[in-house]
């Protein structure tokens, strides 16, 4: 059996309409899963009985340590952890309000999954639409939308199927490959872990037999070959004096030694002698392993050069263009100066022009508003002080995105999705 150090780790952020039951289905996903301990249930039981519930409110497991539960809305992203034998799970737990599009873009930037939740009486709402939108944008590899509450519908077919139906031809503008559906109730715990002896009909998998089994090895790009430097190791010591490794972790593309390649930006040519690890030498190496790479050749690299197949090279350009999710809560400044942060590299610039914004609800664009405030979305250009070694972000996600940070303050101020 594999060590639990060595199990994979799925990513996924949950996403729902309030009241959706988003914490239900986390606390129902914890519980039947066996990963919370005892204690906490019975804290649960006994919060539960204090505000005069019959049942135990497994949103309690969840949102019990928030204080904004008081308040009954939660705001911030909260990462959650378990594990069951087959996999490792984080999860980012996101308020759906659109002023919180910041904590959904931010929670969502690496998950490989993400589940919508639906509520089965309602179905497609304006919320799931955002979210899904987000996903798509995000290039989430997998959504699993989730219709819930399914106990208030009689556990119908046609109730389901309607859902699934409304869904596909929302989804149908987006650009998600893989989408689920699993019809469930997080109150009474079907199809989450355990399967529904009240849904005879559907003969899909249960939400965690997908989250356990769902394929995410290949939604890391193995064919462009993107290696950016993180660290030059160069020891001090006589013993070790020719020796020059380059440590990172790679970004895209499978490595092996021998492979020509070139550095860039200086597009000296070399070939890869050896690939190592922490575990010894390795006959390759693929994305997103941390390795340490050395060349055949003495040539100077430096953090933020990139190491890349001589035949297969990224984008190397000053004038950037991308969709950018503003964070911070003053608009940008005309011709602020941003630090822009991209794989290991780093650069000044300058936003030069802002395209349109996109109205997150619709996908539609807003061409005659272009002021940017947190949490808008749009397509802008910016000017760096010198190239940046890009590819568009719908080929790889590491690659093809970047943050600004203001240069005044340190504050991180945008996300955005090369195109
Ligand atoms: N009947 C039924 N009720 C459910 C189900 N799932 C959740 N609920 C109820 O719906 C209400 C809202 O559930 P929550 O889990 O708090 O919803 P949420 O989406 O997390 O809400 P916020 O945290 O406020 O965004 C609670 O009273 C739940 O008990 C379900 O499958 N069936």
């Amino acid at each position: 059996m594999s060590s639990y150090l060595d199990m994979e780790l799925l990513r996924f952020t949950t996403a729902g309409s309030v009241d959706d039951g988003k914490s239900t289905l986390i606390g129902r996903l914890l519980f039947d899963s066996k990963s919370i301990f005892e204690d906490q249930m019975d804290q649960v039981k006994k919060t539960s009985q204090k505000r005069g519930l019959d049942h135990t409110e497994l949103a309690l497991l969840t949102d019990g340590l928030r204080d904004e539960r008081e308040q009954g809305i939660t705001i911030d992203v909260a990462y959650r952890y378990f594990a069951t034998p087959k996999r490792k799970f984080i999860i980012a737990d996101t308020p759906g309000h659109i002023q919180y599009t910041r904590n959904m873009v931010t929670g969502a930037s690496t998950a490989n999954l993400a589940v919508i939740l639906v509520d089965a009486r309602n179905g497609v709402m304006e919320q799931t639409c955002r979210h899904s939108i987000i996903a798509s944008l995000l290039q989430i590899p997998h959504v699993v939308v989730c219709v819930n509450k399914m106990d208030l519908v009689d556990y119908s077919e046609e109730a389901f199927d309607k859902v699934v139906e409304e869904y596909e031809a929302f989804a149908a503008k987006l650009d998600v490959k893989d989408i689920r559906f699993v019809p469930i109730s997080a109150l009474h715990g079907d199809n989450v872990v355990n399967r529904s002896k009240n849904m005879d009909w559907y003969e899909g998998p249960t939400l965690l037999n997908t989250l356990e089994t769902i394929h995410i090895g290949s939604d890391e790009n193995h064919i462009d070959c993107r290696f950016p430097v993180q660290t030059v190791i160069r020891p001090h010591s006589d013993e070790f004096h020719d020796y020059r490794g380059y440590a990172g972790r790679i970004a895209g593309g499978v490595y092996k030694p021998g492979d020509e390649v070139t550095v860039l930006p200086s597009g000296f040519q070399s070939k890869i002698k050896e690939i190592t690890t922490f575990d010894g030498a390795l006959e390759e190496a693929f994305a997103p392993m941390s390795v340490t790479l050395t060349l055949e050749d003495d040539i100077d690299v430096s953090r933020g050069d990139m190491i890349v197949r001589t035949n297969n090279q990224p984008d190397m350009e000053q004038d950037v263009e991308f969709m950018m999710c503003w964070l911070h809560n003053e608009p940008p400044r005309p011709r602020a100066k941003y630090i822009v942060r991209q794989t290991t590299n780093e650069a000044r610039a300058m936003i030069k022009d802002i395209q349109y914004k996109m109205d997150i609800n619709t996908l539609h664009r807003i061409e005659d508003d272009k002021s940017i405030e947190m949490n808008d979305i749009a397509r802008v250009k910016i000017r760096t002080t010198k190239p940046l070694l890009t590819d568009p972000y719908r080929r790889n996600r590491h690659t093809g995105s970047l943050i600004l940070i203001d240069e005044a303050t340190n504050d991180t101020v945008a996300a955005g999705m090369i195109i």
